[in-house]
Order: structure tokens, then sequence, then C-alpha cells
């Protein structure tokens, strides 16, 4: 037996959150190791640390390649304090948003070049990369009308930018589905929110069977 890590990326309020909440008991139901559920920026101390830094209002602006830094310093941390522990110790760790997200935010969405994005995203993961990441395919209008619904007057710095930086990160999401076709899954995140988990579910079951065939 091996730890499994899934990724789970999408532009903002694309119900990543709300799903992985949905998914984490039909997982544990079927699946013989322990789940763990993260997120990034984020997932241990520092790294959470880092998150909040990177996620406030400043009085300064925030140089566009100081926060590409900071996100992957971030995810250097996340992957040293517990994505590594966990598969390690055979677990299925699942992480709201991983490099992905810096590709399509600082990548495209900033236009620092999804290259030099990932280069520097090389050096902070070291070779670890999900075995399998879903996206969760939604259109930036739709995506930002359900966080203004949801919570306006607390929207984080990224949240708040234009549509055309969104618009970006979306489009450089689909380029990052179309150049990965074996680990990352689309999946339409504009349905009834049970119908988005069924459908992880599905990925997720379909690509793994023998991890997630408890009671069968
Ligand atoms: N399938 C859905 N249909 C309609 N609304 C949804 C759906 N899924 C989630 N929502 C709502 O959209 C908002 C954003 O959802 P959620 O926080 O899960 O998205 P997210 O992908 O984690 O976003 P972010 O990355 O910005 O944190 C919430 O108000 C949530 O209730
Ligand atoms: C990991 C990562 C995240 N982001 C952006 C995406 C979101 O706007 C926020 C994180 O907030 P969430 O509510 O937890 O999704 O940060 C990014 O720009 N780059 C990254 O690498």
């Amino acid at each position: 037996m091996s730890g499994l890590f899934i990724s789970f990326e999408g532009p903002d309020g694309a119900g990543k959150t709300t799903a992985l909440n949905a998914l984490v008991p039909l997982l544990k139901q079927r699946a013989n190791q322990d789940i763990v559920l993260s997120r990034e920026p984020g997932g241990s101390e520092i790294a959470e640390q880092i998150r909040k830094i990177i996620l406030a209002i400043h009085d300064e602006k925030m140089d566009d390649r100081t926060e590409a830094l900071l996100y992957a310093a971030a995810r250097r941390q996340h992957v040293v304090d517990v994505i590594r522990p966990s598969l390690a110790d055979n677990k299925i760790l699942l992480s709201d948003r991983f490099v992905d997200s810096s590709i399509a935010y600082q990548g495209g969405g900033r236009e620092i070049g999804t290259k030099e994005v990932a280069e520097i995203n090389d050096f902070a993961i070291n070779g670890t990369l999900p075995d399998l990441t879903i996206y969760f395919d939604i259109s930036p209008e739709v995506g930002l009308s359900r966080i203004r619904k949801d919570h306006e007057g607390e929207m984080d710095r990224l949240e708040k930018e234009a549509l055309s930086f969104h618009k970006r990160v979306h489009s450089a999401y689909l380029d990052l589905v179309d150049a990965n076709p074996d680990r990352i899954k689309s999946i339409n995140a504009n349905q009834a929110p049970e119908k988005v988990v069924d459908d992880a579910l599905n990925v997720i079951i379909n690509r793994f069977p023998n991890v997630f065939n408890k009671g069968e």
C-alpha cells in the first residue's frame, strides 16, 4: 500500500471547498487508508502564517514576483510538513489547491509567465506532484458572482482582482488541462452541488478502483 495525493483546482468560487466537505466522508466510507484534508496556501502552521500575509489587503502593493515566491514558500512548507509525511504514512492526502494554482494565478493571471512560475515551484516541490488533479471548471463570471453573494464584504486580495485577471486565470487553467491529460481531469462545476460531488467521486473511484473498494 502507498499514499495517494489528489489535488483540487479551479477559479475562485468554483465550489471546491463545498464539494470537498461532502466528498471526504464518501471517500472515507470506501477507503481502507486514512484521509487527510489540507489546503493551499496553508495546511501547516508556518504556511498558514504566510497565507495571512498573501491574502491580506496591504497599504502598499505586493509585487507580483514577491506574491509568486510567497505562494511557493508556503507550498514548500506544506510539502515538507504535511504532504510528504502523510504519503510516507500511506495516507490519502487531498489538497484544496496546489502548484497548478500558482501556474494559473501568478503565471497566467499576473502574467509572470507559466514557465517562470513552474520553475520556481519545481524548486519548492522538488518532485512532489499529485497522482490526480480534479479541475472544477467554471466561468469567472459565475465563480465571482457566487463569491460576491457569499462574502462580498470579506473578499481577499486575489478575489478582489478585476474580471480580466480572473479571465486570464481561467484560460491558463484550460491550457494546463490540455497539457496534462493524464493527471488533470476536468469536471463541470456549473451544476447542482450534489452532481458536482458525484462527478468528482466517480473520477476518483474510476482512477483508483483498488483504493476505494471498501464494502464491495
Ligand atoms: N455547485 C454549486 N452551485 C451553486 N453555488 C455553489 C456551488 N458550489 C458552491 N457554491 C457556493 O459558491 C460559493 C463558493 O464556494 P466554495 O467556497 O466552495 O468555492 P471555492 O472553489 O472553494 O472558492 P475559493 O477558491 O474562492 O475559496 C459558496 O457560497 C458556495 O455555497
Ligand atoms: C495556492 C494558490 C492560491 N492562489 C489564490 C487563489 C485564491 O484566490 C486564493 C486562495 O484562497 P482560497 O479561498 O483558499 O481558494 O489564493 C494563488 O493565486 N496562487 C496559489 O498558488
